[in-house]
C-alpha cells in the first residue's frame, strides 16, 4: 500500500497497514509553550554544515528532498539535547495548498504556511538506516516558515523545482550551505517523536526552533507547482504533505530559552 496525503491513503488511512502510528511518541505535536519546561542544562546547538556535502534535488512523491554525502563527519549537528555526533543526511519541506496551512508542527494550534526538516542521525550507529531503528537514532531540526518579504536563501532551492516538477525526477544541487536556512536564533523546544510519515519509527529526537525564517506568497506558489505523480500520470498538486499532530501522551516538551 503506497502511502499518501490524499483522501484513500492519506493520514488517517495510515493506522490501518502501520499500527505503529498509533504509538506512545509520535510526531508531530501542537507546541504549547505554556506547558514547556525550561531546562537550564540543555546545550545551545552546534550545527556544522559543509556546503561541499551537498548531493542532490529529487521529488520523492512526499516533499522536494535535499540529500548530502554522509560518510564523514562534515556536516554534523552536536549538542543540544543530544548527546555524541549527528550527520546530516537530507532536508525538506512540508507545505499547504494555502498560507494558513502546512507545517507539521504547530504552536498554540497555529499552523505555519510550511516547515523545514533537517534529518541527522547518530554516528554511533553504522548508517542512517540502522540509526532510524533506534530510540536515539535520528535527530530533526524543525524550522517554520512564515509569510513575509522574499527569502533570497530560498531562492535557490526555489530555482531548481522546475527541474524536479515530477515523482522521481532528480537533479544534481552542490555547494548549498543549509545554515543560510536557519534563523538568528537557535533557540529550540524539543521533544520526543517519530517520523511523520506511517512508519513513524519512534526514533526522532526532535528540535523545533523558536524563530521562523520567511518565505513570500509568491516563493509559496514555487512549492505548489511541484506534483505528487509521476510523469505522465496526471496532475495531482503536491500540496498539504503534512500529517496532523499527535497527542502527548504525558511526553515532556522542554525548552532551552525562558
Ligand atoms: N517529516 S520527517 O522528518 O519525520 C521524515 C519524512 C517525512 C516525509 C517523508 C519522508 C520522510 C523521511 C524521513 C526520514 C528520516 C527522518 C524523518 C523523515
Ligand atoms: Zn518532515
Amino acid at each position: 500500500m503506497s502511502w499518501g496525503y490524499a483522501p484513500h491513503n492519506g493520514p488517517d488511512k495510515w493506522a490501518v497497514n502501520f499500527p505503529v502510528a498509533n504509538g506512545p511518541r509520535q510526531s508531530p505535536i501542537d507546541i504549547v509553550p505554556g506547558q514547556a519546561s525550561y531546562d537550564p542544562s540543555l546545550k545551545p546547538l552546534n550545527i556544522q554544515y559543509d556546503p561541499s556535502t551537498c548531493m542532490d534535488i529529487l521529488n520523492n512523491g512526499h516533499s522536494l528532498q535535499v540529500t548530502f554525502t554522509d560518510d564523514t563527519d562534515s556536516s554534523t549537528l552536536r549538542d543540544g539535547p543530544i548527546s555524541g555526533v549527528y550527520r546530516l543526511k537530507q532536508f525538506h519541506f512540508h507545505w499547504g495548498s494555502s498560507d494558513d496551512q502546512g507545517s507539521e508542527h504547530t504552536v498554540n494550534g497555529v499552523r505555519f504556511p510550511c516547515e523545514l526538516h533537517l534529518v541527522h542521525w547518530n554516528t554511533k550507529y553504522p548508517s542512517f538506516g540502522d540509526a532510524a531503528k533506534e530510540p536515539d537514532g535520528l535527530a530533526v531540526v524543525g524550522v517554520f516558515l512564515r509569510i513575509g518579504a522574499a527569502n533570497p536563501r530560498l531562492q535557490k532551492v526555489l530555482d531548481s523545482l522546475e527541474s524536479i516538477k515530477n515523482k522521481g525526477s532528480q537533479s544534481t544541487f552542490g555547494d548549498f550551505d543549509s545554515r543560510t536556512l536557519l534563523p538568528p536564533s537557535l533557540e529550540f523546544w524539543t521533544y520526543d517523536g517519530s517520523l511523520t510519515t506511517p512508519l513513524g519509527k519512534e526514533s526522532v529526537t526532535w528540535i523545533v526552533l523558536k524563530r521562523p525564517i520567511s518565505v513570500s506568497p509568491a516563493q509559496m506558489e514555487m512549492f505548489r507547482s511541484l506534483q505528487f505523480c509521476a510523469e505522465g500520470e496526471g496532475v495531482w498538486d503536491m500540496v498539504d504533505n503534512f500529517r496532523p499532530t499527535q497527542p502527548l501522551k504525558g511526553r515532556l516538551l522542554r525548552a532551552n530559552f525562558k
